[in-house]
């Protein structure tokens, strides 16, 4: 049984933006202890100031709205929490094992989680080092990483699939098309990374322009199944584009990506 009394006196320490008791019931059923000890961490450290409402819920992951203060200068985050008693390990086995940044016989179940969300950082590191349109990384510790927040007043910007028919209303297509094309190749060529849970649901646009977030599971271009989760993603954006009339093989998108 969870300790109400503890929890509520960290919930107290987190400065949680709502007030009203129902949001801080929410916070209560959502947080494990130990996860709200970590945030209070994040926030003892000064990296969270003021912890938001809730962005998304999902099966692995909930993601937060923060206002955050990093090197002394405000930011909106977003912090996004992996559940630590998630069902779907298994799944993360794939992604880990085969990625030589990581030394999977040294890693206990129960830490794979923590692992992932080391993953996850170092992900977006890459890929924002290297140019790649993605949120950019703060910092990270056991399940939680703090990122750039994608979005305006505390509400998230849409992800393509959000935006459905409205996509061609909202942007021109076809260059958004050839954005995405651009930062993939970025992705793969300077980060090295294939994303390998990329959709429309994994897109975001600011300002017109589209921006690759959950990338978790990303792996390096000489993971053993990198060729097989890149051959996805590509038949994934061919297969969400195709509504809005954009007409590339998969053996031209992938020879573009890769450059041979
Ligand atoms: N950096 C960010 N800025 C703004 N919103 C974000 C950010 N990262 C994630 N989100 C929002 O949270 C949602 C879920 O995030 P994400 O895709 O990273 O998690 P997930 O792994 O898909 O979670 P699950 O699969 O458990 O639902 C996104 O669709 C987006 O709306
Ligand atoms: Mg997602």
């Amino acid at each position: 049984m969870k300790d109400i009394k503890r929890i509520e006196k960290l919930l107290d320490q987190l400065r949680i933006k709502e007030k009203d008791s129902e949001a801080r019931k929410i916070f209560a059923e959502v947080f494990d202890e130990r996860t709200l000890k970590t945030l209070y961490k994040l926030s003892a450290k000064g990296y969270i100031q003021a912890l938001g409402g809730v962005v998304s819920t999902g099966k692995e992951a909930n993601v937060f709205y923060a206002d955050g203060s990093i090197n002394g200068e405000f930011k909106p985050l977003a912090v996004k929490i992996y559940r630590i008693e998630t069902s779907e390990f298994f799944k993360m086995d794939e992604y880990l094992f085969g990625d030589r940044r990581f030394d999977m016989r040294r890693v206990s179940k129960k830490e794979l989680i923590f692992t992932w969300v080391e993953k996850e950082f170092r992900n977006l590191e890459r890929a924002f080092n290297a140019g790649v349109n993605v949120p950019e990384p703060y910092t990270y510790l056991k399940n939680v990483v703090l990122m750039e927040f994608l979005g305006e007043d505390e509400r998230p910007y849409p992800t393509i699939f959000e935006l459905k028919r409205d996509l061609s209303e909202v942007t021109d297509v076809e260059e958004l098309y050839s954005r995405i094309k651009e930062h993939l190749t970025r992705l793969y060529r300077k980060a090295e990374l294939v994303h390998a849970d990329l959709s429309e649901y994994n897109i975001v646009l600011k300002d017109n322009d589209p921006y690759f977030i959950d990338m978790g599971q990303a792996v390096l271009t000489d993971h053993p199944l990198a060729n097989s989760y890149l051959e996805r993603d590509l038949r994934n954006l061919i297969r969400f584009f195709s509504r809005y009339g954009i007409k590339e093989s998969f053996e031209e998108l992938i020879s573009s990506v890769k450059g041979d």
